[in-house]
């Protein structure tokens, strides 16, 4: 058994890779579709988020197997997300995961096709899941059609678009990354708990670790966009700067971001705290996401 973070983190990446695999190699569909699918899965993410879906689910079940389904559709909307993000349409980047993005690689068509399958084959995986039960896989089905549509991820991508160029504030710099970044992190961190039979108390507790915890990711990829290594991002630093993007750093500079950061791990401990999970690995994780460099 893995015992301590990185132990812990490859163990699993290991696993859900592998669910990655099975999941995507059954697919019977035209070769560029699926090439283009398995390209940008395969691409080298850091499976953060079925990793924190697991690490919630831990805190308090054992048997991991239970929510690999939702951990695997988890990483299937996030590189969806991905996919579109870089288009032309979006951020137009060439780069990602430290590889080609997924047009670049293969046409502008395909990748958008690319997308919308991983989106709607997520939800596939999870009804098809014999683990899981129909009451089970309609409320995670129902958290995450929310968390990663148009009352989530998609509102997010689209206020961060329209704060292009213009001063937003602190309160609506957090909206955008609780909505694009933090709603995604909500669905690992409740469907975990959900599973594991967190008390309601507990969800609750847990629901406010994840909006610090989305907005701790979140600081700490804008505070990287000025102050990381292009080599290890894999993608290139400063994009932020260029299309006038509102950020942590823009609105408070580089130590007022970090000083945040740091508020906001303080408040997603305590919430672990009150969830009484605070010996679980989301302790840990949480230190992780605001320290990592890539
Ligand atoms: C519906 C869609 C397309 C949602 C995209 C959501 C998302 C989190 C994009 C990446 O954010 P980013 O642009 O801040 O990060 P990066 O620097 O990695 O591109
Ligand atoms: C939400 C944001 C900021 C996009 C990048 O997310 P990750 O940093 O988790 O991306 P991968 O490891 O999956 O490439």
């Amino acid at each position: 058994m893995p015992v301590n973070l990185t132990e812990y983190m490859d163990h699993y990446i290991t696993i859900i890779e592998q669910e990655i695999a099975k999941q995507l190699e059954k697919l019977e569909i035209p070769k560029p579709l699926k090439d283009s699918m398995l390209y940008s899965m395969n691409a080298g993410g850091k499976r953060l988020r079925p990793i924190l879906l697991i690490a919630s689910y831990e805190a308090f079940a054992v048997d991991y197997h239970k929510v690999l389904s939702s951990g695997v559709a988890l990483e299937m909307i996030h590189t969806y997300s991905l996919i579109h993000d870089d288009l032309p349409a979006m951020d137009n980047d060439d780069y990602r995961r430290g590889k080609l993005t997924n047009h670049k690689v293969f046409d502008e068509a395909t990748a958008i096709l690319a997308g919308d399958a991983l989106l709607t084959y997520s939800f596939e995986v999870i009804v098809n899941d014999p683990l899981l039960v129909d009451k089970q896989k309609i409320e995670i089905i129902k958290l995450l059609s929310k968390t990663s549509g148009p009352n989530g991820m998609v509102a997010g991508q689209i206020l961060d678009m329209q704060a292009e160029n213009s001063e937003v504030t602190l309160q609506e710099l957090e909206k955008i990354h609780e909505l694009k970044t933090g709603e995604l992190i909500k669905f690992a961190i409740y469907t975990g708990a959900y599973l594991g039979n967190a008390t309601k108390d507990q969800l609750q507790y847990l629901e406010e670790f994840a909006y610090y915890l989305g907005l701790i990711f979140q600081v700490q990829d804008d505070i990287l966009d000025v102050t990381g290594d292009e080599q290890k991002l894999g993608k290139r630093i400063g994009s932020d700067e260029k299309s006038m993007k509102s950020t942590y750093p823009r609105l408070l500079g580089i130590d007022g971001a970090i000083e945040l950061k740091q508020r906001y791990v303080a408040r997603a401990k305590n919430a672990l705290k009150k969830a009484k999970v605070e010996d679980s690995y989301l302790m840990d994780l949480t230190e992780h996401f605001s320290k990592r460099d890539h």
